[in-house]
């Protein structure tokens, strides 16, 4: 994988931070987040590294996601351990240059976020006195007009903006659930938004819940959790992400617990985002659990295709490019897990076209889609396939290459076959054999259903302890990308 170029002058020593880093980070995921609007740069002699990036948001999202690649790029460059410093660019962002740099400091070793200094802004947070719109805006919160609607997230879209509209209004907890990349906290970034808008004067508490728990775990060990609950119990709208990061943390699960109810007495509403129904949160007590339940529970499910069309029309036309309905169709029409993935295959191609200069033709698309499809992932045996499958439904491996035809078995049994096909070398013929000795039009039909499957945002086939098979899907990617990973 080529580190991604950048039009603008480079950092000192981004061009081997680069290198090291597409090494380290799996090759579509360095696509995807490192781009040319992302500059790295080794500073004060190797003691920091920072990342430039075009707005907080996204610092947020990158120090959440690659903070240990990060820090072991700047090691294996520079020798030495440095600190990792996120800045919001001017040069990458319009929208912050006449702002103060809002920055936020990492250390090595305790990835924990360090106290904000003068003139710094510390992650995630928003705290209501020092607010306005033009501070959310600073902070490059995305908004409800950038969200497109679908049915597979339709709910959330209504419910995320009532909440914002109805803030004061008393009610349960709103609970947006959903795998990853599908916009969950796009909506929280929307309602936070137009919530900081419509009620200038709201406090308003935005984080992630890794964040709530490091915040907690300071004011524990620094003995000020009087502090702590001062700032955290009394928001008018408390908005927390990944909220399923508290999973087994029993007692920041208790802290959060009267965080929640506290804010809840006080007329203040609750917004978390989960990457599951909150009925299948485990390991979470069931008093939060409980309380999830009793909210507005909306679920984003992986977009149909008219959904996916609508998404890379909006996304194009944001960058100021109007795609043909060719090229629209070409982007949008693969299946695809997440918003994110589907956003990749934008981006890579606007980012060709404009380094490259390049006319935007159908033909040039397909085949650009078509190395990208076929690009760097890895391909695993058909007995790791098998294996993986069965552990991610609890059935046993023989079943997968058995005769049993109860849907428990047949649903895995047909991922199983449309991940050989996508992921691994083996030909229809070898899978069906692999497989219970099946023939290759078998595998073909199965493929065929997988993919009906992820055409639409529900569908019909259960999987137990999934919401759609998409999700399932992108379940199984990710646990054979870690298998892989660890040999
Ligand atoms: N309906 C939508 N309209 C416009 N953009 C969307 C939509 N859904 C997702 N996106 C975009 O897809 C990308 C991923 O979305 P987001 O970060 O909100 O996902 P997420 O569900 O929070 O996933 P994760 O848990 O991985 O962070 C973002 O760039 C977001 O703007």
């Amino acid at each position: 994988m080529t580190p991604a170029a950048s039009t603008l002058p480079s950092l000192p020593r981004e061009s081997e931070l680069r290198a090291v880093l597409a090494e380290l980070v799996e090759p579509s995921r360095y696509a995807l987040w490192f781009g040319e609007e992302v500059r790295l740069g080794l500073l004060d002699g190797g003691e920091t590294l920072e990342v430039q990036v075009p707005n907080e948001a996204f610092g947020h999202r990158l120090e959440s996601r690659f903070t240990d690649s990060l820090i072991e790029s700047a090691r294996r460059v520079s020798g030495r351990d440095s600190r990792l410093r996120f800045r919001v660019s001017d040069a990458l962002d319009d929208q912050s240059r006449s702002q103060p740099t809002a920055t936020l400091v990492v250390d090595p070793g305790s990835k924990s976020v360090a106290a904000p200094r003068p003139g710094m802004s510390e992650r995630s947070a928003s705290v209501a006195p020092q607010g306005s719109a033009a501070l959310a805006e600073r902070r490059g919160l995305r908004t409800f007009d950038e969200f497109v609607v679908g049915p597979c997230n339709q709910l959330a879209h209504a419910a995320a903006l009532d909440a914002a509209r109805g803030l004061g209004r008393s009610c349960g907890p709103l609970v947006l659930h959903g795998a990853v990349g599908l916009g969950k906290t796009h909506l929280l970034e929307s309602l936070h938004h137009l919530a900081k808008r419509l009620h200038p004067s709201a406090r308003i508490l935005h984080l992630t819940a890794e964040a709530f728990t490091n915040r907690f775990l300071e004011a524990i060990r620094g003995q000020n959790l009087g502090g702590f609950r001062a700032r955290h119990r009394q928001a008018d709208l408390l908005i927390v992400d990944d909220a399923h990061f508290l999973a087994a943390k029993r007692a920041t699960q208790d802290e959060f617990l009267h965080t929640y109810n506290a804010v809840s007495s006080q007329g203040g509403l609750v917004v978390v985002a989960v990457d599951r129904h909150p009925r299948r949160l485990e390991r979470m007590s069931d008093e939060l659990r409980t309380r999830f339940l009793g909210g507005v529970v909306a679920p984003l499910t992986v977009p149909d295709q008219e959904t996916r069309r609508a998404l890379i029309r909006s996304k194009a036309a944001a960058r100021g490019v109007a795609l043909p309905e060719e090229i629209v169709a070409l982007l949008a029409d693969p299946p695809r897990a997440s918003v994110r993935e589907l956003e990749g295959a934008l981006n890579v191609v606007l980012a060709e076209v404009r380094l490259t200069g390049r006319a935007l033709s159908p033909l040039w698309v397909r085949e650009r889609l078509g190395e990208l499809l076929t690009a760097p992932r890895s391909s695993p045996s058909l007995a790791t396939i098998e294996r993986t499958v069965a552990r991610v439904f609890g059935i046993a491996p023989e079943a997968l290459r058995g005769q049993t035809r109860s849907r428990a078995v047949t649903g895995p049994r047909m991922l199983a076959m449309y991940l050989a096909r996508r992921r691994g070398r083996a030909s229809y013929a070898e899978i069906g054999r692999h497989f219970g000795g099946r023939n290759h039009s078998t595998v073909m039909a199965a493929e065929k259903r997988v993919s009906a499957w992820l055409l639409r945002s529900h569908d019909p086939y259960r999987f137990p302890g999934f919401d759609s098979a998409a999700e399932a899907l992108a379940r199984l990617e990710r646990e054979l990308d870690g298998d892989e990973a660890s040999g």
